[in-house]
């Protein structure tokens, strides 16, 4: 059933207003984490998303569609479509506001199937901030920018200290993955 009729923020929210530091429009976003599933350049058979910034400010990501992608024969698997919505909207909302974030909830949409061998270009954008949640929703269209829709989807990210990724994930990578930030000269608020 399509969430198309629910009202969108869920909660009265506040304009999400990009970080002045943020990637202008016209920007490429480069892979956050060479490991990451979605972006990362290390995965052989990850999803490869390449995104890049837009005037709205939208971020849009094209993900190309491999025979590593199906689920059906032919036709690309769900879950990794609402992967790369994941990380489409998550690029988004860590890119413009310059804050770690971590998805709290995702909602897709299939409303056709997507081939092996299309591109997606999913258009991603913020809705509203709330405290700590930023909600943020995304298009994704066969082929063209202006191609049929296939695939909806939107997510409530909810930000998160830096003790988050130290906590429960790889500390000794986090360090890396920011000594690396540093040397790229990006600068996060980190404190929610
Ligand atoms: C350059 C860089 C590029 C960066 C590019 C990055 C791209 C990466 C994209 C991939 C992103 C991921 O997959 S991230 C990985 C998948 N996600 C996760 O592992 C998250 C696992 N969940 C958690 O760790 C936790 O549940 C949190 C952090 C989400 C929330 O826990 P918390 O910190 O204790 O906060 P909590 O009070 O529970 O929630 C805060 C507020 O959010 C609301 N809330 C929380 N969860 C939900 C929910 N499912 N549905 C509705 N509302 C929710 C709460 O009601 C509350 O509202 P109120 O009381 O304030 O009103």
């Amino acid at each position: 059933m399509s969430n198309a009729g629910q009202s969108w923020p869920p909660v009265e929210t506040e304009p999400a207003v990009p970080h002045p530091k943020a990637p202008q429009p016209g920007s490429k976003l480069g892979v956050h984490y060479s490991h990451c599933f979605g972006c990362g350049d290390e995965v052989e058979v990850g999803l490869h998303l390449q995104s890049s910034v837009t005037d709205g400010p939208e971020v849009v990501s094209e993900f190309a569609v491999t025979e590593a992608h199906q689920g059906a024969p032919g036709l690309a698997h769900g879950g990794l479509l609402a992967c790369a919505f994941d990380e489409a909207l998550g690029a988004a909302v860590g890119n413009l506001l310059r804050k770690p974030a971590v998805t709290a909830k995702l909602e897709t949409d299939f409303v056709r199937p997507v081939p092996v061998g299309s591109t997606l270009f999913i258009t991603a954008r913020l809705d509203g901030v709330a405290g700590r949640k930023t909600y943020a929703s995304a298009d994704g269209r066969l082929d063209a920018g202006d191609g049929p829709v296939a695939v909806r989807a939107r997510g409530l990210f909810v930000t998160v200290g830096v003790e988050h990724f130290t906590t429960h994930g790889d500390k000794d990578a986090l360090e890396k993955l920011a000594a690396s930030a540093r040397r790229r000269r990006e600068e996060w608020d980190i404190n929610p």
